[in-house]
């Protein structure tokens, strides 16, 4: 599988255009084909179709187009549909004489359904879903427990571009969308429940342009750095760690820690914390300060350093040195306070803020729009920046860069120590040579991985020890998809 793109609602309506087929409804067709596909395939693995009750809740525009015609195709194979109209006069006319046509019937409100389709709005919509269809949402998940919620194209209420969940939004199952991803599929993943893209004759360079990207498994594992026959430890690339603090050493052993899975090059560790480094992964190779370290290939700065005098020294020895750094946590607090030191780098700088981070680093809330946020900190900072979250985002200062975007697939790397986890990681990375936002991207995909493996399933509550434990396992996985 390849690079998946996001594209934006302006570049999807454009591609739509370009078909020449919008206005003569056979893309309209073809989505709602689709969808009925997706719809009976659901039932299928859940009993059956025939007699089955789909209910559809139907908005003013083409999205309730989609849903009354697939809606139709359902009823002919004995499915029974029917259709609450949240605007009646605004619905649109061919779906509803499609469905009425099937025998498809409408109602003021549902009785008890398998499965109930969101076709309130798509594309076009905006805000959060408005009151009254909320109300229908609510009442049948009351009447029908264990009822399945299909989102034709996304769920109504969350913004097709910016991933916001506004309130109330519609939570679906199972997404049905058309052509290309929208980047609210990659965004707010949690509230689309598994994602189908139905194919519409877009074309192949339909997401050509898309800014917001994600790597494959399949990439991942193929460019996860191994061994070759002419490397030595220090060929692969050596990370120097500076992180945590004599008093709190926990910070220092969790990234060293994820470093030393990392890849097989060699992990330096400068800093306080350096007895207890040693003590706990015996391969690495400790000094108290930076300047003393020896030769490295990247550093990694910031956890769990603290904000005093003595961290700032260092932070200052790493950002003068001529190799990738990679600055988090404290370091990211320290820098926001000292952004000369950002100036005055000559190799490439990554930055890896949570959103409180990255407030006090860019002097402005976070906003909703992560993805023009993340871009803008980049292009101001001259650093890369890898902004955390469920789904975590990368941009490269480099005007016309992709944004990559990470999706951890779960919740369970939101734990105390799990950023420490993250920068030693990548660090290896940036260590080997990789481009800093190749490396951020690679090593957010392992660490959602770790975390998901070490989670299990179903899944219990991990610390970042037992994340950083399931690092092998998690490159192991990545490699084997690469075959
Ligand atoms: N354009 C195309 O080529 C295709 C479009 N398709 C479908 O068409 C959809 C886009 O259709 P439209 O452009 O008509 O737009 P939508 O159907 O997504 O929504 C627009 C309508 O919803 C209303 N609306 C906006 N925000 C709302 C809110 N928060 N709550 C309630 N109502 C709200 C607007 O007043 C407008 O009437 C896509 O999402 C997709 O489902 C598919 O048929 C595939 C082809
Ligand atoms: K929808």
């Amino acid at each position: 599988m390849d690079v998946m793109r996001y594209p934006t609602v302006a570049q999807i309506r454009t591609a739509e255009q370009d078909t020449g087929l919008l206005d003569d409804g056979v893309l309209m067709g073809r989505a709602a084909r689709g969808l009925a596909v997706a719809i009976l395939a659901a039932l299928r693995a859940d009993g059956g179709t025939y007699g089955r009750r789909v209910g559809l809740v139907i908005g003013s525009g083409d999205n309730g187009g989609d849903a009354l015609y697939a809606g139709a195709i359902l009823a002919r194979r004995g499915v029974d549909v029917s259709a609450l109209l949240v605007q009646p006069e605004r619905a649109h006319r061919g779906g509803l004489a499609a469905l009425r046509g099937a025998g498809g019937r409408t109602v003021d409100r549902f009785g008890v359904l398998d499965i109930l389709v969101d076709g309130v709005v798509g594309i076009g919509g905006s805000g959060p879903l408005h009151a009254d269809a909320a109300a229908v949402f609510a009442g049948a998940a009351r009447n029908s427990p264990g009822l399945t919620v299909v989102a034709v194209d996304l769920p109504s209420g969350v913004d097709a571009d910016t991933g916001v969940v506004n309130d109330p939004a519609v939570r679906a199952d199972l997404t049905v969308t058309f052509g290309v991803p929208r980047r609210a599929h990659v965004l707010a993943a949690p509230q689309c429940g598994r994602v189908i893209v139905v194919d519409i004759g877009l074309g192949p360079g339909a997401d050509r342009d898309a800014v917001l990207q994600s790597l494959s498994d399949l990439e991942v594992g193929a460019a996860w750095p191994v061994p070759g026959p002419a490397d030595d430890k220090y060929r692969q690339g050596v990370v120097g760690i500076v992180a945590g603090s004599a008093a709190y050493p926990g910070a220092a052993l969790l990234c060293t820690g994820a470093a030393v899975r990392a890849t097989s090059g060699m992990t330096r560790y400068a800093g306080p914390a350096a007895t207890a480094v040693v003590n706990r992964h015996p391969e690495v190779v400790i000094a108290d300060e930076p300047a003393a370290a020896g030769k490295v290939q990247a550093w990694v700065i910031g956890p769990g350093i603290g904000t005093d005098d003595a961290a700032l020294r260092r932070l200052r020895t790493v950002l003068a040195a001529d190799v990738p750094v990679l600055v988090d946590a404290d370091g990211i607090t320290l820098l926001a306070r000292h952004r000369e030191l950002l100036a005055a780098r000559t190799a490439p700088t990554l930055l890896t803020p949570h959103a409180g981070e990255f407030a006090r680093l860019t002097g402005r809330p976070l906003g909703v729009d992560r993805v023009a946020a993340v871009l803008g900190c980049a292009a101001d900072t001259g650093a890369t920046v890898l902004l955390k979250g469920r789904a975590t985002l990368i941009a490269a200062p480099e005007a016309g860069s992709p944004v990559l975007v990470n999706e951890a697939g779960s919740s369970w790397a939101a734990t105390a120590g799990s950023g420490d986890a993250l920068s030693g990681i990548i660090g290896a990375l940036l260590a080997t040579g990789l481009a800093p936002a190749v490396a951020a991207a690679m090593g957010a995909r392992v660490h959602s991985g770790a975390a998901h493996i070490a989670a299990g399933t179903p899944g219990v509550p991990i610390g970042a020890s037992a994340l950083v434990a399931a690092i092998s396992e998690a490159i192991r996985v990545l490699r084997s998809s690469a075959g």
